[in-house]
């Protein structure tokens, strides 16, 4: 479940109050997600009725960030990818305080997030994804990736080969493979803000047109070559990793490459950034694993998924990338 806080319709009503969207109609938790508590808020206006998303910012957010995040989407909104913009408050304030937490109101886009994605879908995400980068280009404000290739490996390491090991005795290998990742890690590729979370349940859509992108908040400055093997390895593969899909890898680079073609680095680059992706996420969830406590409500992600996805990325050599 992701509603941390309970919050009364009075709270409620006060909050959507500070905002030009009308009165307060309803709002219902959503049980998707697990970073932040989320509510569907119904307003009624002037003969009308809008949706907006309800956010508060509970856990892994520097609240130092939200400028970033909340300006950006605002930036990207008014682009050809679609993105919710930010709903500004009465005073003009992108976030407020309740209950001493940070709030934020985002614009509603309608879709549905899909599970097993077709080739014409992957498509048009990696199309989305390469709009989506060349309208991030003049954000003015930068963040850096505090996940990349080199914190994955200390990640990794502080987890040790034992706790990695009782999660699964295939995992104490990604402690050197992420050594020898980071090590060989390509800098200079061409950057721009990146989203470096795009699953399929942060991709809204409506058929095979993608309706909206959300989730922002591991968004940061980095190669755009990344962030296609962050989607690459999130949606080209099923069955926790085991069946590599080639149909949608290569509908998706095609994709993107209709709007933005890679450059030969970015090409030869895309092998060690997928293997980097995939570091990025046994880390992650490796590091999630062994703090959550085992009686916590909160979905564990398995670490092997990625695990996976690494060795094959790592086994299959440029070959799925040419
Ligand atoms: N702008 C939006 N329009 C429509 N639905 C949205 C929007 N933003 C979020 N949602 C819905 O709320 C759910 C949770 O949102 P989100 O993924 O941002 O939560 P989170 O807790 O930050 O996620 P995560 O666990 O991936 O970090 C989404 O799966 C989606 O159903
Ligand atoms: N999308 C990530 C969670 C955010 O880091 C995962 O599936 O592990």
């Amino acid at each position: 479940m992701a509603v941390y806080t309970q919050l009364s319709a009075e709270a409620l009503a006060e909050l959507i109050a500070h905002y030009d969207v009308g009165e307060l109609v309803s709002a219902k938790g959503i049980a998707e997600g697990v970073s932040n508590s989320n509510w569907l808020i119904e307003t009624y206006k002037e003969g009308g009725s809008s949706r907006f998303i309800l956010t508060m910012y509970e856990r892994r957010i520097d609240l130092a960030d939200l400028p970033f995040f909340l300006g950006l989407l605002d930036h990207l909104s008014t682009s050809s990818a679609p993105v919710p913009r930010t709903i500004h408050d009465k005073e003009g304030a992108a976030w407020r305080n309740l209950d001493g937490k940070s709030v934020a109101l985002i614009e509603f886009l309608p879709g549905i997030s899909v599970d097993r994605p077709t080739p014409a879908q992957a498509r048009n995400v990696g199309a989305v994804l390469a709009q989506m980068h060349a309208a991030a280009m003049d954000f003015p404000v930068r963040r850096a990736n505090d996940l990349g290739a080199d914190v994955s490996a200390s990640v990794l390491a502080q987890c040790g080969s034992d706790a990695l090991a009782k999660i699964n005795p295939a995992l104490p290998a990604a402690i050197d493979e992420a050594q020898r990742v980071a090590e060989c890690w390509p800098h200079g590729l061409p950057r721009s803000i990146i989203h470096s979370d795009l699953f399929p349940d942060n991709v809204l859509m409506l058929g095979d047109e993608v309706s909206g992108l959300i989730d922002f908040y591991f968004a940061c400055h980095d190669a755009m070559a990344y962030d296609l093997a962050v989607t690459h390895a999130a949606w080209s593969f099923a069955d926790h990793g085991q069946d590599y899909r080639a149909d949608i890898g290569q509908a998706l680079i095609a994709g993107y490459e209709s709007v933005r073609p890679l450059q030969p680095e970015e090409h030869a680059a895309m092998p060690v950034l997928a293997q980097g992706a995939a570091m990025r996420f046994i880390s992650s969830r490796a590091q999630d694993w062994i703090e959550t406590p085992a009686d916590a409500l909160v979905l564990k992600k398995d670490p092997m998924d990625f695990m996976r996805r690494f060795e094959f990325y790592r086994d299959g050599g440029s070959g799925i990338f040419t």
